[in-house]
C-alpha cells in the first residue's frame, strides 16, 4: 500500500507538470508548441464536459495504464531476449524470413501493417512467448448467478480467480507443452485459440484492450532487434521471478553487439 501511495504521489506531480506544459504548448506560436503528438497522459487531461476526470480518477487511470500496458509488455520482450537466446535455430528463422520478406536491413519505412502482417513465423513466435510466460498470471472474475461445475456449487457473489498460467502449461491441446516451439502456431492454429486453452490477454468483455497494440508492439520489437544486434547474456545463471510479471531477477543483463561492424558493444539491464 506505501508503494502503491507513493506511485500515486508521482503521478500526481507528473500530471500536474504535464498539465503545465501542455497549456504552455497551446499558447506557444512556435513551430512544434501544438499538440500534433499526444501521450496518454495528454489525452486523458485534455477530457472535456461531463466525461472530463477527477483528479483520483486520472491518477487511478495512470496507475493502470502503467501496469497493464507497460510491466506486461516489458515482461514479453524480456521474455523473448530470453527464449530467442536459446534457441538459435528460432532467430535463424526470424532472420530467414525478414530476408524472404526484404526486412532484413534496417530501411525507414519499411515496417508498415501490410508488411507486419505477412511476418507469419514471428507471429508464431510472439503468441510462443505467450504462451510459455504469460506476463499476466491469471485475473478475477466475480459470480454474478451460482452455479454448478463439475459438482461443486458456486455461489452468487463470490470472486473467482482464473489462472493464466497453468491453464496454458497444462492444457493437452498442446503437445510438449513446455517446449518452446513457435512452429506449433503455423497453419490452422486459430481453432486453439478460440478454446480458453489459451488466454495471454484473457477473455471475455473484461478482456485485454491492449492486445491488438501489444502483439504488433512485440513485433515490431523482434524486427528492430534482430536485425540491428545480436545479444548476449552477461550472467549464464538465470533464476525467473513471476510477481507481479515474469522477470529474471538479475534484471536480465545484455551484452548486444550491433549488426555493424563500425559499432562497439553496448551493455543493458532490462526494466522490468
Ligand atoms: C503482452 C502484453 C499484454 C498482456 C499479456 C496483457 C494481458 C492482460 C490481461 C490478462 C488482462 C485481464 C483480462 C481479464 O480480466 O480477463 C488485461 C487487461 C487490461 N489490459 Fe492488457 N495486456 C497486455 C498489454 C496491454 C497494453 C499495451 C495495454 C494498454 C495500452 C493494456 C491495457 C489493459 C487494460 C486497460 C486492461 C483492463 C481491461 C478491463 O478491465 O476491461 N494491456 N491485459
Amino acid at each position: 500500500m506505501l508503494a502503491r501511495k507513493r506511485l500515486i504521489d508521482e503521478i500526481g506531480a507528473s500530471l500536474k507538470g504535464k498539465a503545465r506544459k501542455d497549456a504552455m504548448a497551446r499558447e506557444s506560436n512556435e513551430p512544434g508548441g501544438s499538440l500534433l503528438f499526444q501521450d496518454a497522459m495528454s489525452r486523458l487531461l485534455d477530457v472535456q464536459g461531463e466525461d472530463s476526470l477527477s483528479d483520483s480518477e486520472l491518477k487511478d487511470l495512470c496507475l493502470e495504464l502503467l501496469f497493464a500496458g507497460h510491466a506486461t509488455t516489458a515482461s514479453a520482450a524480456t521474455s523473448l531476449l530470453l527464449q530467442l537466446h536459446k534457441h538459435r535455430k528460432v532467430l535463424s528463422k526470424i532472420q530467414s524470413e525478414l530476408e524472404d520478406l526484404d526486412l532484413d536491413q534496417d530501411v525507414e519505412g519499411d515496417l508498415t501493417m501490410a508488411s507486419l502482417s505477412r511476418l507469419e513465423y514471428i507471429a508464431a513466435v510472439v503468441k510462443e512467448v505467450l504462451r510459455l510466460s504469460p506476463p499476466v498470471g491469471g485475473a478475477y472474475r466475480t459470480v454474478l448467478k451460482s452455479f454448478t461445475l463439475k459438482g461443486y456449487h458456486i455461489p452468487a457473489g463470490w470472486t473467482l480467480g482464473y489462472s493464466i498460467r497453468d491453464t496454458q502449461h497444462m492444457s493437452n491441446l498442446f503437445p510438449n507443452v513446455d517446449t518452446f516451439d513457435p512452429d506449433r502456431w503455423l497453419g490452422n492454429s486459430s481453432s486453439r485459440e478460440d478454446k480458453f486453452d489459451y488466454l495471454p490477454f484473457g477473455g471475455g468483455t473484461r478482456s485485454c484492450v491492449g492486445k491488438e497494440f501489444a502483439k504488433l508492439f512485440l513485433k515490431v520489437f523482434i524486427v528492430e532487434v534482430v536485425r540491428s544486434c545480436s545479444w548476449n547474456l552477461i550472467n549464464n545463471n538465470v533464476t525467473m521471478s513471476y510477481l507481479p510479471v515474469p522477470h529474471p531477477v538479475d534484471g536480465l543483463p545484455l551484452r548486444f553487439s550491433a549488426s555493424s561492424s563500425a559499432s562497439k558493444d553496448h551493455q543493458v539491464a532490462s526494466d522490468v
